[in-house]
């Protein structure tokens, strides 16, 4: 590889063909650029079906990401039925180009685009159900050991066409395994730089404190409220990490906190459950899937209804 390339980003042009051992991909168009890499809709030459692939530029020095969401999409594929993990479906390293790409099954748009499409927060039952399905992916990468460290709506989308009402995670860029080879729990370190994104981070990673099962759901738990919530998370818009701190202190005991939908009190139930929780303590997922149904039926609403971009 010619390290001239390590700088630039991988851009593809409409219609250009990408060989693997498997097939000829052609390009369709760039579907949006993360934190290392883009994501380009490819069409499979063979079968003419739709697919996404991550292309990620390849690094001497720096280790590859795309590698490591490879590794986490192997371990956890076919974890349950309706699989919240897109299918992986080719991969492979381009050396004179200097890149590596997935393949993988296509998703339809992230959660925060369907939020944004819709200019006002979901249901309550579309909310809480997408939430339920939202966990169950964290619960799923949990099991493994690993930690996503980054969860918002915009790692997650619904499933193309007839799988809309499967919610998939999608980016593990930051995500790290707390459990060594001897499946033991890592020692926390003393102090760790913060990851992942302020509107969503656990308060643990606002105090550069080491995180663990309990700060994903921390996380999960802010993208429920930024889901469901008509005015939105009380501290959007503000960049100010000590300031969105004391606002996320100060939430769990405001009455003001959930506003404008029904089910406070179970959520306000969840996010104590949350917060008793430590760095090395597993999460009683069960807990609050039930606590999630019990809020479901006080809105009057059934978990199992079709989602608002279902019906729209
Ligand atoms: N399998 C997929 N199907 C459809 N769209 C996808 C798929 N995977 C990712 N995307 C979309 O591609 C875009 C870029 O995704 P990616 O996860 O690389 O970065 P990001 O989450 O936008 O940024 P960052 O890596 O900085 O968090 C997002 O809009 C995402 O919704």
């Amino acid at each position: 590889m010619s390290e001239d390339y390590e700088d630039e980003e991988v851009e593809f042009k409409s219609n250009t063909e990408i060989t693997s051992k498997k097939t000829t991909w052609v390009i369709d168009k760039l579907l949006g650029e993360g934190g290392f890499g883009a994501v380009y809709k490819v069409k499979d030459k063979q079968s003419g079906k739709f697919y996404a692939m991550k292309v990620e530029r390849k690094q001497e020095k720096k280790p590859s990401k795309l590698k490591m969401e490879i590794a986490i999409l192997k371990l956890v594929a076919s974890e349950r039925k309706n699989s919240h993990f897109t299918e992986i479906v080719d991969r492979g390293k381009k050396d004179k180009e200097g890149y590596f790409f997935l393949v993988m099954e296509l998703a339809g748009s992230s959660l925060a685009d369907l939020k944004k499409k819709r200019a006002k927060a979901f249901s309550a039952p579309t909310g809480l159900s997408v939430s339920q399905q939202c966990l169950e992916a964290c619960q799923d990468l949990h099991k493994y050991g690993f930690i996503h460290r980054d969860l918002k709506p915009a790692n997650y989308a619904c499933g193309a066409d007839k799988k809309a009402h499967t919610i998939y995670i999608l980016d593990f860029g930051i995500s790290r395994k707390i459990i060594n080879d001897r499946k033991e729990l890592k020692t926390p370190r003393v102090t760790c730089r913060f990851k992942g994104t302020l509107k969503f981070a656990s308060l643990a990673c606002h105090k550069n404190q080491e995180l663990g099962w309990k700060d994903d759901c921390e996380s999960w738990f802010y993208l429920l409220m930024e889901l469901i919530l008509p005015a939105g998370l009380p501290w959007k818009g503000i960049s100010d990490k000590g300031t969105v701190s004391k606002m996320k202190e100060e939430v769990r005991s405001k009455k003001e906190t959930y506003l404008g939908i029904k089910c406070g009190a179970e959520l306000e139930k969840i996010i104590l459950y949350l917060d008793q929780l430590q760095y090395q303590d597993h999460v009683d997922y069960q807990y609050i899937y039930k606590t999630l149904n019990e809020a479901c039926s006080t809105c009057g609403g059934r978990m199992d209804a079709p989602y608002d971009w279902e019906k729209e």
